[in-house]
């Protein structure tokens, strides 16, 4: 492994000043075992199974782990309780609460490249419910994995598109935050995917790099004025980092930001060779977490704003337009959730938000490829509601409802998409929640229990 990293290293371009990487150093790194991470759900509190060994020190719910468990045997970690994520890249949330103002009007976000979801649900755990957080993945697969981690998170103001990034021009000057945790070639993570070496090469860094550049400047004109940019890569390559911010200036004149770190924290704070713009570098070698790399922009406030685009399609608008006159069902679904919600509804399945995001939604639906509105509620048939698994992960469900608190065993079992508790006086719908979070939904028939665990999310390992 060394021989392949050590060829590689001798191909890098070099970074300039403090953030020159020594090889020694990186090869050393790569002899130890990448450390193990994750990130608490704020609100989610859970008790853990699994000693937590530390704080990661730029983010308040990182921790890091003296070992990794086995994830999928545990319940919270599909109740959403905590994400596991490369404790370099929690550095998004030092960033936005050292350069966003999150106290004045309702912020909106765009995560443009977010599966599987490692930073939304950072973002998601930052916002109020009045903020929005549209997290985005082009790549339809990626998409889906990626609802399905926001779906555990359990948030309604966090909704899901696929859509390419030129798409997002068509919005105007829509969002507050824009981050863009661009494709890369990934030198960063080389420790926990060894194999991802064999496709490094000199030519993918200059892809990459013209990729990102094009991903940025296709995104731009949906940031407002006075916006803030977060770029983000998990490369060491200088073509991938610092060249795309001096493109940035060239381009697009955005103001370069200054993210405070502190020294104890042995973040490398490099700059751009020619417009002097701020980079964050983290090595392995340095800190306990992976390669990583962030820079901040503002967009200036006197940038004149793309004028919105007229609707992609009539017949979209129309979808909408119908979602709007249909009947309102909001007060049908209340009784679920503990705060006020919207119900809309795309193909006999409705959805729950915000009432404060009616307008982005209105605005939104015609104009996006939206795979996930706030909360899946479920569907009607006749009187009855049959409620959407994503509901029985919502922060906001409500505590009225009948539920039924399993131990770890029966939690496996539920997953597993088996009966449980079959022979209990049980009756109708139960959330099945597991340290009082919710799984998934049963619904107990006289001798019988219907699983509504969805197919495609159980657990197929052993859990013996
Ligand atoms: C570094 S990963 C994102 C990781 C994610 N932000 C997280 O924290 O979990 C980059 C993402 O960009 C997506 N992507 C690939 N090509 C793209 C393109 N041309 N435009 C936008 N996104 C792209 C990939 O599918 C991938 O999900």
């Amino acid at each position: 492994m060394n021989e392949q990293l050590s060829h590689i290293l001798g191909q890098l371009s070099p970074v300039a000043g403090a953030g020159r990487i020594d090889p020694a150093a990186l090869l050393q790194a790569h002899e130890q075992a990448a450390v193990t991470s994750l990130r608490l759900n704020p609100r989610k509190p859970a008790d853990l199974s699994f000693a937590l060994t530390g704080q990661v020190p730029w983010c308040s719910t990182g921790r890091y782990l003296g070992e990794r468990p086995v994830f999928t045997l545990d319940p919270l970690f599909h109740a959403g309780a905590y994400y596991v994520q490369e404790a370099s890249s929690m550095f998004v949330q030092h960033a936005v609460e050292a350069l966003a103002d999150r106290t004045g009007p309702a912020l909106r976000l765009l995560d443009l490249c977010a599966a599987p979801g490692g930073k939304s649900t950072l973002l998601a755990g930052l916002l109020r419910d009045e903020d929005l957080l549209i997290a985005n993945e082009v790549i339809q697969p990626r998409a889906a994995i990626l609802a399905e981690n926001m779906s555990r998170w359990g948030q309604m103001n966090t909704w899901v598109t696929q859509n390419d990034p030129k798409d997002f021009t068509a919005l105007g000057a829509y969002f507050d935050i824009m981050l863009i945790d661009a494709p890369c070639t990934g030198s960063g993570l080389w420790r926990k995917d060894e194999a991802a070496m064999d496709e490094w090469s000199p030519e993918h860094v200059k892809l990459c790099s013209e990729r990102q550049k094009r991903i940025v400047a296709d995104a731009l004109p949906a940031l407002k004025p006075g916006g803030l940019l977060l770029y983000a890569t998990c490369s060491y390559s200088p073509e991938e980092n610092e060249e795309v911010l001096d493109w940035l200036c060239d381009n697009f004149q955005l103001e370069s930001q200054a993210v405070p770190v502190q020294e104890d924290w042995q973040i490398v704070e490099t700059r751009s060779a020619a417009h002097q713009a701020y980079g964050y570098r983290f090595y392995p070698w340095k800190l306990q977490g992976e390669g990583f790399f962030l820079a901040a922009f503002r967009k200036p406030e006197d940038q004149e704003e793309a004028p919105q685009k007229k609707d992609r399609s009539e017949k979209k608008k129309g979808a909408a337009g119908a979602a709007r006159k249909g009947k309102d069902e909001s007060a049908r679904w209340s009784r679920f959730m503990k705060v006020p919600l919207l119900a809309v509804e795309r193909n006999e399945e409705f959805y729950g938000l915000h009432p404060v995001h009616q307008k982005d939604y209105e605005y939104l639906q015609p104009r996006l490829r939206i795979k996930k509105t706030g909360t899946a509620l479920g569907k009607l048939a006749g009187k009855d509601e049959i409620p959407d698994h994503e509901l029985a992960l919502s922060i906001h469900l409500s505590a009225e409802l009948p539920a039924l608190e399993v131990s770890r065993e029966e939690a496996l079992l539920f997953m597993k998409k088996e009966e449980i508790r079959k022979e209990h006086a049980l009756k109708g719908w139960q959330v099945v929640t597991f340290g009082g979070l919710g799984l998934g939904w049963g619904k107990w028939l006289p001798n019988r229990m219907n699983n509504y665990y969805p197919k495609n999310w159980r657990i197929r390992m052993d859990i013996r």
